[in-house]
């Protein structure tokens, strides 16, 4: 056991493979002691061993189904009590390429668990914590399909839709109080997302990025301030004016009558 990192742990769900074990790789070299959360417990042990044994940082696994509340309050309870925990990253998400005629009701209220309900809690339980002691980072994971909704499953490009959104809000709430906040929108990425999803090809496909790389530049966003990272879109200037448009639109609501379209008399 070394001793205690002084950036603190981090705590990564979905980190038995893909992209959070790729964060858990990165973190470790960035210093951070960390928390490993996944149900795999086999492989987040060897990460565990792999990843301290490399960089000297203290690894714990912790297996959890974040997809049941026991799993979920097990791992609140951790991000509740741990003083030293400093950064959150709400990794582990299920998707899907069905569409609503041929995908598993319950399947879709599964991720929803996962995609929305744990990320949810989890931040829940951080937050407090981290206002308290004016500092810390949450890093969501959403997907590039929170805004091109229309290319996988309706109820995982709502749930990415839901991460986007509610970053957007942790960032009010949030940001003054010390609290850092990022929303990473990975497009298409190469991990076994796409086996479990439906869609194996993608992950040799062209058009998708090397976990690896999605990871560096994500974190690159992190150090850079961002608020919102898509490492797959070059144009930044887009997203710049899509937001202030967003924001803009706001305004446009507080009418207390009907648009005349409408023709209410
Ligand atoms: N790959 C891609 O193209 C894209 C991925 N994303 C998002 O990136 C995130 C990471 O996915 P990615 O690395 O690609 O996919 P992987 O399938 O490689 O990783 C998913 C991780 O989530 C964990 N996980 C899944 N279900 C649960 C559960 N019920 N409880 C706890 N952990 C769970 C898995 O671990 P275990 O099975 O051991 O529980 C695994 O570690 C997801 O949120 C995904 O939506 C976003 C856009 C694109
Ligand atoms: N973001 C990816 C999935 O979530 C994709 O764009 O395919």
């Amino acid at each position: 056991m070394s001793s205690p990192s002084p950036k603190g742990v981090a705590l990564i769900t979905g980190a038995s493979s893909g992209i959070g074990a790729i964060y858990a790789d990165r973190l470790a070299k960035r210093g951070y002691d960390l928390i490993l959360v996944a149900r795999n417990e086999e492989k987040l042990k060897a990460a565990a061993e792999h990843l301290s044994a490399s960089t000297g940082v203290n690894v714990t696994p912790l297996a959890a189904d974040l997809g049941d509340r026991a799993g979920m309050a097990t791992v609140e309870k951790v991000l509740r009590d741990d003083p030293s925990i400093t950064m959150l990253v709400n990794n582990a998400g299920v998707g899907s390429v069905a569409s609503i005629l041929q995908a598993d009701v319950d399947k879709m209220e599964a991720m929803i668990d996962v995609n929305i309900t744990a990320l949810t809690r989890l931040t829940y339980a951080a937050a407090p914590a981290f206002v308290a002691r004016g500092k810390g980072a949450i890093i969501n994971i959403s997907s590039a399909v929170a805004i091109a909704v229309e290319n996988l499953n309706g109820v995982y490009s709502a749930s990415k839709s839901y991460v986007l959104s509610f970053g957007h809000s942790l960032q009010k709430d949030l940001a003054e109080k010390g609290v850092r906040i990022q929303t990473v929108l990975p497009a298409a990425t190469a991990t076994e997302f796409w086996d479990i999803a439906g869609y194996a090809p993608q992950k040799t496909s062209d058009s998708t990025m090397r976990a690896d790389d999605l990871v560096d530049a994500a974190l690159a966003g992190f150090d850079a301030g961002e608020i919102v990272t898509i490492p797959a879109l070059h144009e930044a200037e887009a997203w710049t004016q899509w937001e202030q448009e967003r924001r803009a639109f706001g305004a446009k609501f507080r009418n207390p009558k009907p648009a005349p379209r409408y023709h209410v008399a």
